[in-house]
């Protein structure tokens, strides 16, 4: 289980100091669903970069599995069993994509079990298995092995940061299944952050953030129908924020 406790993160710019966290507090139960979505700024990518440990909070603490992880480095969190996929996937010059996939499984994956990771994932398997993960592969592409990646791990919590993003139409109703797929068969927990309402509707519990702060938390049932009121998820999250002023 994750468990944020009062989490805050500032910055110093030229305006002096900016809160990004504001006293976040959220727990991500064992085996759960959980997407985090919000305006675009609204801290976010910076709520699962404290998590991931590539950034530090200011305040409060961060749980994982009853152990205080707030001091602990990125590699020390993957050890436990947190793994992390970002927005603009990282490309490793001179690894193939079973390397990559081996490297994540912590086992020497035969061909065909690495494949069928790629399956999944929607990549024809034999086409991309000996790829390089160089720059000639698409952004797209790249996001797919990239899950395919965390799909190999296998690991307690697995942090996405908007998976769909650099993926089209067509690749994005594969993904909607993939993560539909993980939902039903992973033990450990998933959080997503996303802005797409076919994500939205597949998870157990959704989170609101918006200017740094949880505006919004509760079940898919709850959630789902105050964000569908209004024309998209960002637009009731600024609603929510005028009724408080
Ligand atoms: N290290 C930093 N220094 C200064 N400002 C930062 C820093 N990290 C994040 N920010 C700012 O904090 C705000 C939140 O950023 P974050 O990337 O977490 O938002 P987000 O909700 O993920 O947005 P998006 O939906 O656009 O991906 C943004 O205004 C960003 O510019």
């Amino acid at each position: 289980m994750l468990r944020l406790e009062n989490l805050s993160f500032e910055v110093n710019d030229e305006k002096g100091e900016k809160g990004i966290i504001k006293d976040i507090s959220l727990t991500v139960d064992d085996g759960k669903f959980v997407v985090i979505t919000g305006p675009n700024g609204g801290g976010k990518s910076t709520t699962a970069k404290l998590i991931m440990g590539i950034e530090h909070p200011t305040g409060g603490k961060i749980w994982f599995d009853g152990e205080d992880i707030t001091e602990k480095s990125i590699t020390d969190r993957a050890k436990m069993g947190i793994s992390f996929a970002f927005q603009q996937p990282v490309r490793f010059k001179g690894v193939q994509v079973i390397d990559l996939l081996r490297l994540a499984s912590g086992k020497k994956l035969t061909v065909s079990e690495a494949c069928q990771y790629l399956s999944e994932v929607g990549l024809c398997a034999k086409d991309y298995i000996n790829r390089e993960v160089n720059s000639s592969l698409s952004g797209g592409e790249l996001k797919r092995i990239e899950i395919a990646t965390i799909l190999a791990r296998g690991a307690k919590l697995s942090v996405f940061d908007e998976p769909e993003a650099g993926i089209d139409l067509w690749s994005f109703q594969n993904l909607i299944q993939v993560f539909e797929r993980m939902r039903q068969n992973t033990k450990g927990s998933i959080l997503i952050i996303s802005h797409q309402e076919r994500i939205l509707n597949i998870a157990d519990e959704i989170i609101v953030i918006a200017d740094g702060k949880i505006v919004n938390q509760g079940t898919r049932d709850e959630i789902m129908p105050k964000i569908m009121g209004t024309a998209s998820a960002v637009d009731a999250c600024f609603g929510f924020l005028d009724s408080v002023q």
